[in-house]
């Protein structure tokens, strides 16, 4: 977040660094200046205008209202008021406008559900959209930094011929735990009783909500792979109205956030080691279906922690600031 926040060069006077008690007191250098970790108390929040929260949905549920009611605008990274009616569900490529309905708290959508729809909606708005079937490749990152080492851990081990013990995957607060090295799972959080995950049930309702439009059918298999940073989706979509494949390759390489890596000819597609570390949601294998008439398959790539996570919260601010009359 931070460095999403220098990156894009924004206009803040200050900045506040607020996590749980454990965490105070250590020091982050940002641009120089050595900034502590305060606790994050109702109180830390008097005079902050922007709150940028990403601290699980507990503690977004605890003081996302304190800093609302102190005058802060929150923009919330955790699922805890994604569904909310009053709080608008945002992915500024899509649906920016929503964001000048928010009554204190802005959601910023689920990971892999806002890559898709920076991909989708310009099919969306020029084709209509029937139906998604999506399945989705993501990176270890997307479940915490402690992921991150047991992938690693584990291809140390397996790589050294010793057997690779698992404790975080694929849902850490479950008993069990599964190698990712050299493997694959079908699951990301927990199952629900229709034997979808929670975070494929996220793609449905997310979906729903961000293009206002409950009637699309959407089918998603989440699936952790061995990649740290990037999430990979292949996306196939039944659009309402029939297209030309090369106008929605055009389309594509015209859309705001997107960037066409489509030349098969040369083995261009997207990949998430490119991917990683880069702002834009990368789509190729753009292909019509061998069978079905208004049939399309994409290939869709991005940074889990930018584009999924930080640079759509501070897209989200940015926007703000700028109808405020800062930017
Ligand atoms: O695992 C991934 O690749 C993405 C999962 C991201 C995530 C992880 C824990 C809790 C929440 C949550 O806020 O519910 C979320 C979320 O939906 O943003």
């Amino acid at each position: 977040m931070i460095d999403t926040l220098l990156r894009r060069e924004f206009p803040f006077a200050s900045l506040k660094l607020l996590a749980s008690a454990r965490s105070a007191g250590t020091v982050i250098d940002v641009r120089g200046e050595s900034i502590p970790v305060l606790e994050a108390t109702p109180e830390a929040f008097e005079g902050v205008d922007i709150a940028l929260f990403s601290a699980g949905g507990d503690v977004s549920l605890r003081l996302a209202p304190e800093a609302v009611k102190r005058g802060a605008l929150v923009i919330d990274n955790t699922s805890a008021y994604r569904m909310a009616p009053e709080v608008p569900l945002v992915v500024p490529e899509v649906n920016a406008h929503e964001i000048f309905n928010h009554h204190g708290i802005i959601a910023n959508p689920n990971c892999s559900t806002i890559q898709m729809m920076v991909a989708l909606y310009p099919i969306y708005q020029v084709y209509g959209i029937r139906r998604i079937v999506v399945s989705t490749y993501q990176a270890a990152s997307g479940a915490g930094q402690r992921a991150i080492e047991e992938l690693k851990q584990t291809a140390a081990a397996i790589l050294t011929g010793e057997s690779p013990t698992a404790s975080v995957l694929p849902v850490s607060k479950l008993e069990k735990h599964y190698p990712l090295a050299f493997n694959v799972l079908p699951q990301i959080d927990v199952f629900e009783a229709n034997g979808y995950t929670k975070e494929e049930m996220k793609m449905v309702n997310e979906t729903h909500k961000i293009l206002a439009d409950s009637r699309i059918q959407v089918t998603p298999t989440a699936v952790r792979v061995p990649v740290v940073y990037g999430h990979s989706e292949a996306v196939y979509v039944e659009t309402e109205k029939p297209f030309v494949l090369e106008d929605v390759k055009n389309l594509l390489a015209n859309s705001p956030g997107l960037i066409l890596q489509d030349d098969p000819a040369n083995q261009i597609y997207p990949q998430p080691l490119q991917a990683a570390g880069e702002f834009p949601v990368f789509v190729g294998r753009v292909r019509k279906d061998l069978f079905v008439e208004n049939g399309l398959s994409l290939w869709v790539v991005a940074d889990n922690i930018l584009k999924g996570a930080a640079l759509n919260a501070v897209q989200i601010a940015e926007i703000w600031v700028r109808q405020e009359g800062v930017l």
